[in-house]
């Protein structure tokens, strides 16, 4: 199998098995220097002028086709910018107005909260009978009929880590005449992606998870090239206007992708993301998740092997599995925290999910037992089972 690890890219604190970069990504090396750099030379130095001297302007789309690499588009094709949660309302505003004769979004009841309580925001300002339904993700094939205008899912479970087949899912829409929406939050940096393959109209995502921005970075939009010029964003914000340094009072969509930025780009946050990426320019998708299936089945096997109190609550066949591992322990709060405390970093999601990720980047073979023993040793000690352990925040 190919060596694809990088530890000494990553800045990780000593004794620490990160398990949880599928939550939030480590601080890749290169960066503080450079943000730092950015800060002094562009920022302190050039002030206003910064916009066009050092082309903070150009940079949603630059990273944009940064971005667009790893999920299988072309130059062009992404944007980045605020939060997903924004970039699902954009995305899914515009299928709807591309099918003004339908009015049902159809999601499933695992998708992350967020996208769906978008879709209810989107929903109740429509009125006019649009409705958000929801069915369980293994139904979600039976349910595309022709009444949805826009299926949108989470190609991978937050919580179980199940998978779609986006192009199976994505064919079926079409051939119903629903536009698709996909998230890509838990698959961009995760696993390969081919977005011009699969056809669909949109794709959303976030880069602080597996493509390692930090916290808060922006989110990005996919528009299918031959739809870019036409979409109609819902957020007419004045960056996406097609001449915005001309302040005209009425709104005229930029061309192509750049229509769905919004407002001023987060210049800092994507200075770090820009210098994060680099990390992936000679990283080949198929052994990025040749290595995540090979490290999550030696998780799965030593667990089965030495931990009977967890039950496997993600599929057992990689195929259909994301880049995460998750159990069901009904303590699995107390007991994720006792983990944690132990140096191996996974998280907790209601109502019993412990959850850990798989970053080949950095995580290898010897973490993955280590990892293990230290699981083992909380949970066959009852090493959780500590007042201290009591739910306080459920972030991690
Ligand atoms: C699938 C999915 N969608 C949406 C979100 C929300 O993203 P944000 O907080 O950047 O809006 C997340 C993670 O927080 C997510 O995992
Ligand atoms: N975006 C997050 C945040 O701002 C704080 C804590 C966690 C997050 C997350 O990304 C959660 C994540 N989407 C999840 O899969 O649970």
């Amino acid at each position: 199998m190919a060596d694809i690890l990088k530890k000494d890219a990553f800045l990780l604190p000593e004794n620490v098995i990160y398990l949880d970069g599928n939550s939030l990504g480590p601080l890749p090396r290169a960066v503080p220097a450079r943000v730092q750099a950015m800060m002094a030379d562009e920022w302190g130095e050039m002030l206003i002028r910064g916009w066009n001297k050092a082309d903070w302007m150009g940079q949603p789309s630059r990273v944009g086709d940064m971005v667009a690499r790893i999920i299988g588009a072309p130059d062009g094709s992404v944007v980045m910018g605020d939060t997903l949660s924004i970039k699902v309302f954009q995305a899914l505003s515009s299928g709807l107005k591309l099918r003004k004769d339908r009015r049902v979004i159809l999601s499933d009841n695992g998708n992350f909260p967020s996208d769906l309580y978008m879709a209810e925001g989107l929903v109740k300002l429509l009125e006019q009978g649009y409705e958000l339904r929801t069915v369980a993700p293994e139904e979600v094939m039976d349910a595309i009929s022709e009444d949805i205008a826009v299926v949108m899912l989470t190609e991978v479970d937050y919580r179980t880590g199940r998978k779609h087949d986006m192009k199976t899912v994505t064919e079926l829409a079409h051939a119903k005449g629903a536009v698709m929406v996909w998230d890509l939050a838990h698959s961009a940096g995760a696993l390969p992606v081919d977005m011009t393959a699969s056809n669909a109209e949109f794709a959303v995502g976030c880069t602080y998870k597996y493509l390692n921005g930090g916290p808060g970075a922006p989110g990005f939009i996919y528009v299918r090239p031959d739809l870019a010029d036409t979409v109609e964003p819902a957020l007419a914000g004045w960056l996406g206007h097609r001449q915005p340094f001309e302040f005209d009072l009425s709104y005229a969509p930029g061309h192509g992708v750049e229509r769905m930025r919004v407002g001023t780009p987060p210049v800092i946050q994507l200075t770090a993301l820009e210098v994060a990426m680099e990390l992936w320019a000679d990283v080949d998708m198929n052994d990025l998740r040749a290595a995540s299936i090979a490290l999550q089945e030696q998780f799965i096997a030593e667990i089965e092997r030495d931990v009977p109190a967890l039950t496997l609550a993600s599929p057992r066949d990689a195929a259909i599995r994301g880049s995460q591992v998750s159990w069901r322990f009904e303590h699995g709060y107390a007991a994720m925290q006792a983990v944690i405390d132990r140096g191996v970093i996974g998280d907790f999601r209601a109502p019993d999910i412990m959850r850990f990720g798989f970053t080949p980047l950095y995580i290898d073979s010897a973490d993955v037992s280590a990892a293990v023993r230290i699981i083992a040793d909380v949970m066959n000690n009852n090493l959780w089972d500590d007042d201290a352990y009591k739910v306080k925040s459920r972030v991690t």
